[in-house]
């Protein structure tokens, strides 16, 4: 079964303890923080009852992206519903929940990586892969570690006791991105732990009503937002950051995925498909965010009346290579996809591109943003304060004729340039190139793993091959 947008809300409505700016929020619904992203992410799960959508979207009566891909083919649709849900944010909204539900559909493909020396969390695994399809539930996730306190307390998020019927938790986890808004967080670790560390070696998911769990929102840059017309991503879009904090949690066994076991804690993210279905997520919705992006370039280039400059175009040219890029990473993770034990767990994408992938992206999205802002020039920040200008009495008809270009009246041209700054120059935009540079993790990690992931030994085979076919005597 699939939920409605309204379903979705009211499952919002539960008493979580949420701050933000000083203010425990009472229901991230009616917020003014929260309720216009809250209400974009309604939207995502109504768009399974849109008669065009919910072919790509739900099959056999559960949202396609909880399902264990079996086929490439079942890879090339499930990224067309990827598609489709990175769409309807323009790819802004990162965290949707096909993100985890992807995840999560990695970890019942090789439950057997949950079978550590000490704990057995496989059929647990496969409980959080059950609960979360059939309720078509949006789970966030924190793998990141705070760093440590006054005096090098440890804040980092441990176990403190085992009780009957579960564990005690406490401490803090890093970045909650759309945590505000999930029905669960997975809370685990991806960095490889020491093997003696079994306090902070732990995975589980938790409710967001849980007594003693608080998330410490980022601000709000919908909350900010003024209208729509003057910040249409931030005032919608705003999936927001939030510090996971635990203060003596009590977790049910049943909820519990890995335990004090470091190396099961870490291959749950490697050894199963999860990471590389997370990626397969986020490279879709790179390729759309970069396709929303090229297309504010080509319209803002028309708007200034810059199009037909050859820089100009050859500008256009490079971003819409970029975008090919961005797409041909999915596709080519999709084409070399490999099975997972031995075909029982389905099929993943490709390793060694997905990875790649992280590079590419980290890389490419700051260049996009400064060749876009180029083009924009001294226009983007160029504006009046807010569409208020524009209705007044006095001052609306100067606007409307200092502001308006041949073909461009002002209302449409202030209304694109206001879009483009929300996407490449404001806080929020700002937070979006952090985010694309980091949410995969830390360069010096991901090009780390590269060196084992990419085809190293193919590529100095063939160096080699070069050096051994000649030598001093080699004439020709
Ligand atoms: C907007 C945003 C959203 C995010 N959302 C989520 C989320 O939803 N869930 C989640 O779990 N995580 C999330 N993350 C966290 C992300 O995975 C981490 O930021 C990332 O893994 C880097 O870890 P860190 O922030 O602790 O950086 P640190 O480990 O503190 O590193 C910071 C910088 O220090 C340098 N550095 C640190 N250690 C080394 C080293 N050993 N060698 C070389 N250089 C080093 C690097 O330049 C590195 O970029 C998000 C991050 C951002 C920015």
């Amino acid at each position: 079964m699939t939920r409605s947008g309204q379903e979705y809300l009211e499952g919002l409505r539960d008493g979580r303890e949420i701050w933000l700016d000083g203010e425990r929020v009472k229901d991230v619904t009616a917020h003014p923080g929260f309720r216009s992203t809250a209400a974009s992410f309604a939207g995502l799960y109504d768009l399974a009852d849109d008669p065009v959508h919910h072919p790509v979207l739900v099959q056999g009566g559960v949202r396609r992206a909880y399902a264990v891909p079996r086929s490439y083919e079942d890879l090339v649709a499930r990224r067309r519903a990827f598609r489709t849900t990175a769409r309807a944010g323009f790819g802004f909204l990162g965290r949707t929940p096909d993100y985890m539900a992807a995840g999560a559909a990695g970890f019942a493909a090789a439950p057997a990586v949950f079978t550590g020396g000490t704990f057995d969390g496989a059929e647990h695994a496969l409980a959080f892969h059950r609960r979360l399809t059939e309720g078509d539930l949006h789970c966030a996730f924190t793998l990141g570690n705070p760093p440590p306190g006054h005096g090098g307390e440890d804040l980092t998020l441990r176990v403190v006791a085992e009780r009957d019927g579960g564990i005690v938790v406490r401490g803090a986890k890093t970045v909650g991105t759309g945590a505000v808004f999930a029905d669960e967080i997975l809370v685990g670790t991806i960095e490889p732990l020491p093997a003696d560390d079994l306090a902070h070696a732990l995975t589980f998911a938790v409710r967001l009503d849980t007594p003693g769990l608080r998330l410490i929102s980022r601000t709000s840059y919908e909350e900010r937002s003024r209208s729509v017309f003057d910040h249409p991503l931030s005032s919608r879009y705003d999936e927001n950051d939030a510090m996971l904090v635990c203060e003596d949690v009590f977790i049910p066994w049943e909820r519990v995925l890995t335990y004090r076991d470091p190396a099961t804690t870490g291959a749950v993210w490697w050894q199963t498909p999860a990471y590389l279905n997370f990626v397969h997520q986020s490279a879709t919705r790179f390729w759309t965010k970069l396709e929303f992006l090229t297309g504010l370039a080509i319209l803002i280039t028309r708007s200034n009346g810059t199009e037909s400059l050859p820089p100009v175009t050859q500008a256009v040219g490079r971003l819409l290579g970029m975008v090919a890029q961005a797409k041909a990473f999915v596709l080519a993770a999709e084409a070399s996809y490999e099975e997972v034990d031995g075909g029982r767990g389905g099929v993943r994408p490709g390793q060694e591109i997905s990875f790649a992938q992280r590079i590419m992206a980290g890389e490419l999205y700051p260049r996009a943003v400064q060749d876009i802002r180029l083009l924009a020039g001294g226009a983007l920040v160029q504006l009046p304060a807010s569409g208020r200008d524009l209705l007044h009495p006095e001052l609306g008809p100067l606007v409307r004729r200092y502001f308006g270009t041949t073909g461009h009246p002002a209302e449409d041209r202030v209304k694109l340039l206001k879009l483009a700054w929300d996407a490449l120059g404001s806080e929020f935009a700002g937070r979006h190139e952090q985010y694309e540079r980091l949410y995969h993790g830390a360069p010096h990690v991901y090009l780390t793993m590269q060196t084992r992931a990419g085809a190293a030994d193919d590529c100095e085979h063939l160096a080699q091959a070069c050096l051994d076919g000649y030598g001093l005597g080699t004439t020709r």
